[in-house]
């Protein structure tokens, strides 16, 4: 018997109202994903990458179609609904990285659990745990602003990563950093993928990034392209 997808979208279709016209940025994208996978989304800019992550995420709506996340139509739920669905079973890391800059290191990546009503104690203890995975036990009681372009980032995927979620959306995630720093988010994400099975969807610029990942998905004029990635190692 096929395995059920973890994510799954169905003809979907997104406009966006650009001054007095609708432009289409995606055009009846069907497409399924499976637990376990690390998928890197490809396309050149302004191709729909980050539309196709927020939609994929819950964190906005299809004009036409239907989303399956863990068996939930993200498509009929409404804000609140999805975004209790988001704090609980979804991660995403973005290129710019979002962090709170009045609160520490710990503060922001124990937020998210904080926010979902979490004791602080355990919020804490567990964020701790979180950043030492990700290489920042030294970092814990820095702020945003006293860290580097790859430290920031890996306290966006210590973030991510805290609720413990099936799916991380990342866009960009090495958008800023340079080559070292770009191969040791990638080795920390290969690494999540490997030994906690975190399912992946990566929008990336960085060929090399994604020619490390399962598969590539590749998005021209609306409409995408799945493929196995033949290089994958
Ligand atoms: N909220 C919005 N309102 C109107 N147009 C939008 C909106 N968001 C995105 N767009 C347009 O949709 C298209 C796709 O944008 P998107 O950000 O998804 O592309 P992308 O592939 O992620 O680009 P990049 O690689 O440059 O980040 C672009 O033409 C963009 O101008």
């Amino acid at each position: 018997m096929a395995n059920i997808p973890l994510l799954q979208c169905i003809q979907l279709t997104k406009y966006y109202q650009r001054a007095n016209f609708l432009i289409k940025v995606l055009n009846c994208i069907t497409l399924s994903i499976q637990s376990n996978e690390m998928i890197a989304v490809v396309g050149a800019s302004g191709s729909g990458k980050s539309t196709l992550l927020h939609l994929l995420g819950g964190l906005d709506k299809p004009t036409e179609g239907e989303i399956f996340f863990e068996g939930h139509a993200l498509h009929k739920l409404t804000d609140n609904e999805r975004s209790v669905i988001r704090n609980k079973r979804l991660g995403f890391v973005y290129q710019f990285h979002h962090l709170l800059s009045d609160f520490d290191v710990l503060e922001n990546v124990a937020m998210p659990l904080l926010i979902g009503g979490i004791a602080f104690n355990q919020a804490k203890s567990r964020a701790q745990c979180v950043l030492e995975l990700v290489g920042l036990k030294n970092h814990i009681n820095s702020f945003p602003h006293e860290l580097s372009g790859g430290e920031s980032q890996r306290v966006t995927v210590a973030r991510a990563i805290v609720n413990n979620p099936s799916l991380i959306l990342a866009d960009e995630p090495t958008g800023n950093l340079d080559q070292k720093n770009s191969d040791s988010i990638f080795q920390l994400l290969k690494k999540l993928n490997t030994y906690y099975g975190t399912t992946f969807l990566i929008a990336t610029h960085d060929l090399d990034f994604a020619k490390k990942c399962h598969k590539i998905l590749m998005i021209s004029n609306g409409k995408i392209k799945l493929s196995q990635n033949d290089s994958f190692r």
